[in-house]
């Protein structure tokens, strides 16, 4: 599905693949401009998944192509047999990384919901993409254990849990995100209304609230 009236104004700066054998001149321009890769990293329970359900809900209602890497969906998928460590962590992401960067490259808006908690890889992996949004999903760790949507924490708090983010692993926020939302002190609505201001210079606009 293609927004054809913001989004294929915009400068594409799409290059075609190494290996293509086919001239500039004889390749049909590309109507679609680079999608943008939205990247929701934060603790378990912060928001992650919630905040980028409800934004796919829009874009998708907008008329928008977007895909939704979800990192518990990805675990089922991509990354079957990935554990916790760090190694295995990182791999994870890049995979879900080069899937998005894919994705965006063809015009896609793609939401990825995961933990990432290492600071270096995240940054490895948004230097690929064509067009990027680092969104720092946050609370206080004593509100996720309050939320403890999963009952993860429990279990972790309980040592039942090796290596769990935040309480036994280490989780190192963005330095510099793109957009800091604290889900503590800010409504699903308001957040979503950062995010869709955020989307705007991208030319990502008319996407009406609910
Ligand atoms: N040890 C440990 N630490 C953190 N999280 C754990 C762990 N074990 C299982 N889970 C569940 O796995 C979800 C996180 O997977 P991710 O792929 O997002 O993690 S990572 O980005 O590779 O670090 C995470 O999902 P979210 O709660 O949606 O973040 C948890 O449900
Ligand atoms: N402003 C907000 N944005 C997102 N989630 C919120 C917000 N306020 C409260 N919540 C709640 O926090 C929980 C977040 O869970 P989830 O989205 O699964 O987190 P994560 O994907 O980061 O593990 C949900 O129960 C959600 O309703």
């Amino acid at each position: 599905m293609e927004k054809s009236s913001t989004i294929s104004s915009i400068h594409t700066g799409y290059s075609a693949p190494a290996s293509s054998k086919i001239s500039k001149g004889q390749r049909r321009q590309p109507s679609l401009s680079p999608g943008v890769v939205i990247w929701f990293t934060g603790l378990s329970g912060a928001g992650k998944t919630t905040l980028a359900r409800a934004l796919e809900v829009l874009l998708y209602e907008a008329g928008y192509p977007v895909e939704h890497l979800d990192g518990d969906a990805v675990r089922e998928h991509l990354s079957k047999g990935l554990g916790f460590s760090r190694e295995d962590r990182d791999t994870n992401i890049r995979r879900i990384g080069y899937v998005a960067n894919l994705l965006a490259k063809h015009g896609v808006l793609v939401l990825v919901s995961a933990i990432s908690p290492y600071r270096s890889t995240r940054e490895a992996v948004l230097a690929e993409a064509p067009r990027k949004l680092e969104v720092y999903v946050d609370a206080p760790l004593k509100v996720l254990i309050q939320r403890d949507v999963k009952g993860l924490y429990a279990r972790a708090l309980r040592g039942e849990i090796p290596h769990f983010t935040g309480i036994s692993d280490p989780y190192e926020p963005p330095l510099n995100p793109d957009l800091h939302l604290r889900t503590d002190q800010m409504s699903l609505q308001e957040c979503l209304s950062r995010l869709l201001a955020a989307l705007a210079p991208f030319g990502v606009e008319e996407v009406p609230k609910r």
